[in-house]
């Protein structure tokens, strides 16, 4: 492969990875809708903001799927981790805020 040809293929494959970029991007942003309307909905009852035992079940569900996908089982655990954190700081956010109404 010459220089040219390794740099227009390094050029094609950033393109798959802005579009896989793009593609997480919009794939978070319905995820965190979809939780800020669980946040309200246990704020609105008085749930807590956590449910421990439901992100250890997520947790092994992720852990298997990124095995069969040959993806790094402690990444996809920590990257759920991560994402999961700021759930619950949203959640309780939401919680504070009702209950100052
Ligand atoms: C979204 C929820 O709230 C929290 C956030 C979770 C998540 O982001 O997947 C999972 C469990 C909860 O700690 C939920 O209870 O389902």
């Amino acid at each position: 492969m010459t220089d040219a040809e390794a740099h227009a293929e390094l050029l094609r494959l950033r393109g798959s990875i802005d579009n896989l970029d793009s593609a997480l991007v919009h794939l978070l942003a319905e995820r965190f809708k979809v939780t800020q309307r669980v946040g309200e909905l246990k704020a609105e009852h008085g749930f807590p903001p956590a449910d421990p035992s439901r992100e250890q079940r997520q947790i092994e569900r992720l852990r298997a799927l990124a095995q069969d996908a040959r993806l790094d089982p402690e990444f996809a655990e920590k990257f759920l981790n991560f994402i999961v954190r700021e759930v619950v700081r949203h959640h309780e956010r939401i919680a504070a805020e009702r209950q100052q109404d």
